[in-house]
């Protein structure tokens, strides 16, 4: 990773951002156990190397519903990213793009869905949650569509953002300045009403979210886009299930890098019986934890096609803009490569449940 390590990136972010911006990127829900979980669930699987391979040209390439990626890597989405960096997800999408790798825009980015579409030359799909007032949905997929969005997102985790301790303790809210610009000023003002005991995100889902949504209305959507629609936030086989026979076209494994529900089980561990479930019916993407090149390719072996970068792109990000979004992709890809080299896999394809052993 050019001499920087991605650890290195992870503690320059932290002495630069204000503690608050720090804790909100950091933290997790209730007694933090699914961050930690998270990691060490992919520590307990251990990669199974085949040797005597020709890895002269080894093929870290592939596609995702349609798009091109230089690897099988994407930004996960996270809200605010002029949080750490005034550029914003401008910035991110001018890196992904630089890196072949996809970008998954927030629907509380802190800059607008056509300005980041005018930087990204890469793909882009853009998240949801689903608010109550429907209309606002709408009319970001008509915009997402006009920008040329490949893809929607819904986050179905979070029928409401889960209680976060630091950010509680903190009563964190986004700085004023910084605002989620592709929603009306009155659905995400949590720039206000941050108190002591109560983040100005977690109480501001609480009254935007829809937590009424259930499978039946994933029809809606469907009725108002042409978009591949993929579900975000699946940890169970029989969700997996349900979502192929409502017909999504993919989706995220995911304990939201352990900020919603605590104790939920990591990403890691869930995806084998997802993966069964799914019969190779949609595209599986991982996230959560993913740090190193090696992670990448056991995300693989357990039946995922992809996986999400979470925090490590907002460390990046923090730590020298787009140039620094651009090595933290670039460190991981490199080291994606070599994982595959050394396993004796030539394209992203070989990867299956022989290359691991799970403890
Ligand atoms: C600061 C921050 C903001 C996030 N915002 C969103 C969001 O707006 N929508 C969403 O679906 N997930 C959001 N997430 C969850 C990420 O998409 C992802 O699931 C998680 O961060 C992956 O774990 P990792 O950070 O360990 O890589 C956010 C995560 C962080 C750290
Ligand atoms: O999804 C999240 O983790 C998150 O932090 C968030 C931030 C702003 C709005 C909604 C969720």
């Amino acid at each position: 990773m050019t001499g920087t390590t991605l650890s290195e990136y992870e503690s320059r972010a932290r002495e630069l951002l204000p503690g608050p911006v720090w804790d909100f990127l950091a933290g997790g829900s209730g007694t933090e156990s699914a961050v930690s979980a998270g990691r060490a669930a992919l520590d307990r699987v251990r990669l199974r190397p085949r040797v005597l391979v020709d890895v002269s040209a080894c093929d870290t390439r592939c596609s995702l519903l349609g798009a091109p990626l230089a690897a099988p890597v994407g930004i996960a989405p996270m809200a605010y990213h002029r949080l750490v960096h005034p550029e914003g997800e401008v910035a991110t999408a001018r890196a992904a793009g630089d890196t072949g790798a996809l970008f998954t825009v927030s629907m509380f980015a802190s800059r607008t869905l056509e300005d980041i579409a005018a930087a990204a030359t890469g793909p882009l799909w853009l998240q949801l949650y689903w608010l109550r007032r429907r209309e606002q949905l709408t009319g970001l997929i008509r915009r997402a569509e006009d920008a040329g969005y490949r893809a929607l997102v819904l986050t179905v985790d979070a029928p409401r953002v889960a209680h976060r301790p630091r950010d509680a303790r903190n009563g964190f809210a986004v700085p004023a300045g910084i605002r989620a610009v592709n929603v009306d000023a009155s659905v995400m003002s949590a720039s206000h009403g941050g108190t002591a005991g109560e983040s100005a995100v977690a109480r501001h889902s609480r009254e935007q979210f829809d937590p009424s949504i259930t499978w039946a209305d994933l029809a809606w959507i469907r009725e108002r886009t042409a978009l591949p629609l993929v579900l975000k936030g699946i940890l169970t086989g029989e969700d997996a299930l349900l979502a192929v026979e409502h017909g999504v076209d993919g989706i995220v494994v995911s304990n939201h890098g352990g900020r919603q529900l605590d104790c939920a089980i990591p990403a890691a561990d869930a995806l084998p019986e997802i993966a069964e479930a799914v019969a190779d019916r949609c595209r599986i993407i991982l996230d959560g934890s993913i740090r190193h090149g090696t992670d990448i390719a056991k995300a693989l072996c357990l039946g995922a096609h992809a996986v999400f970068v979470g925090r490590p792109a907002l460390w990046g990000l923090a730590h020298s803009g787009s140039e620094g979004v651009s090595a933290v992709l670039r460190g991981l890809s490199n080291e994606f490569d070599e994982a595959m080299a050394l396993m004796g896999a030539v394209r992203v394809e070989d990867f299956d449940r022989s290359g691991i052993v799970h403890h």
